[in-house]
C-alpha cells in the first residue's frame, strides 16, 4: 500500500505526518505504521508517526504514535508542525486557531514571516499534578514533589506531572552525566507509573534557564520533547528553582524552546517547526 507523507521536524524531534485533510487511511493500520515508518534502517526513520485529520470541535485535530506503535495523548513538538502544515497548505487561513488532541483542545497562534511560520506559539493547557492524573501509584490526592525514588542502587529525587502526557522530571547538578540511556526505560516502564511515563533530567542554569534530557515513552532518547520541556519548567517552579509567570528557556539537544507557565495556570510554549521531506512510503 502506498502512503504519502511528509516529514517534519521540532528542534530535532521528527515525526512522519499523514494528511487525511488529503487522503484516507484507515485508523487500524497507524499502531503498524508508526512502528515501521519510524525505523531508520528499514524505514523513514522518525521518533513516531503523527497523523493531521479534520475535527468536528476544532480546526484540526492531530494524533501521535511512537516508535513502538504506542499512543500518546499530546505532543508539543508535533502541535507546532501541524500548525506550520496546516497554516502553510491553507487548511486554515487565520493566524489564531485550534487542534484537538486526546488531551483536550489546544489554542495555537503562528508568527508568520513572508508566507511562512516562523514560530508557533501554543497553549498546552493546565498541569495536572494530583499522583491519580499523572499516573502513579499512591495517595491519590497528593503531589509529587521532590519525592525519594529509588531505583537501586540510586536515591533519586522526582517530581512529577501530567502536562499532555505523564512526565518524571529529575534535576541533577550536570547535565552531562544525565543517565538517560541506562535508567531511561527501567524509569519508563517502573510499577510506579501504571501508564508508563516520559523521564525527563534537567539541570537548572539560573532561575531563566534549563538545560533538558528527555528518556520518552515508547520513542526511547529523543532529541527534544515538547510537553516535557513544559513539564520541566512547572518542575523547577514548584521547586522554587524558576518563577510563576516568568518565560524560561529550556535548552534540549536539538534548540530551545521558551516556556511561561501563567498566573491563570495555563503552560505557553513557543518554538520552530520545519519541513524536511515529502515522499510515497511503501506500506508492506
Ligand atoms: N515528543 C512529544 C511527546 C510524545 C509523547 C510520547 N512520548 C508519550 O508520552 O507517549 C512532545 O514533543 O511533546
Amino acid at each position: 500500500m502506498k502512503i504519502a507523507f511528509t516529514k517534519m521536524h521540532g528542534i530535532g524531534n521528527s515525526y512522519i505526518y499523514l494528511d487525511l485533510f488529503r487522503y484516507d487511511y484507515n485508523d487500524n493500520i497507524f499502531c503498524e505504521l508508526a512502528k515501521k515508518i519510524a525505523n531508520v534502517h528499514t524505514g523513514i526513520g522518525s521518533d513516531g508517526l503523527i497523523i493531521i485529520q479534520p475535527s468536528k470541535i476544532a480546526d484540526c485535530g492531530m494524533r501521535i504514535f511512537n516508535k513502538d506503535g504506542t499512543e500518546g495523548s499530546n505532543c508539543g513538538n508535533g502541535l507546532r508542525c501541524v500548525a506550520k502544515y496546516i497554516f502553510e497548505r491553507q487548511i486554515v487561513r487565520q493566524k489564531f486557531f485550534t487542534i484537538e488532541t486526546k488531551a483536550g483542545i489546544m489554542y495555537v497562534e503562528v508568527v508568520v514571516q513572508d508566507n511562512t511560520v516562523i514560530d508557533v506559539i501554543v497553549d498546552m493547557g493546565k498541569p495536572l499534578l494530583y499522583r491519580k492524573d499523572i499516573p502513579m501509584l499512591g495517595t491519590p490526592n497528593k503531589l509529587v514533589i521532590n519525592e525519594l525514588f529509588t531505583v537501586p542502587p540510586h536515591n533519586l529525587f522526582l517530581t512529577a506531572l501530567f502536562l499532555g502526557n505523564p512526565n518524571a522530571v529529575f534535576f541533577i547538578d550536570d547535565i552531562e552525566k544525565a543517565p538517560l540511556r541506562t535508567l531511561g526505560g527501567i524509569i519508563e516502564n517502573d510499577v510506579r507509573f501504571p501508564n508508563r511515563v516520559n523521564v525527563e533530567f534537567v539541570q537548572v542554569i539560573h532561575s531563566k534557564a534549563l538545560q533538558f534530557r528527555v528518556w520518552e515513552r515508547g520513542s526511547g532518547v529523543t532529541e527534544a520533547c515538547g510537553t516535557g520541556a513544559c513539564a520541566a519548567v512547572v518542575a523547577a517552579i514548584l521547586n522554587g528553582f524558576c518563577q510563576r509567570g516568568e518565560e524560561i528557556t529550556v535548552h534540549l539537544s536539538g534548540g530551545d524552546l521558551n516556556i511561561r507557565w501563567a498566573d491563570d495556570d495555563h503552560v505557553w510554549m513557543r518554538g520552530p517547526a520545519e519541513f524536511i521531506a515529502e515522499g510515497i512510503y511503501e506500506f508492506l
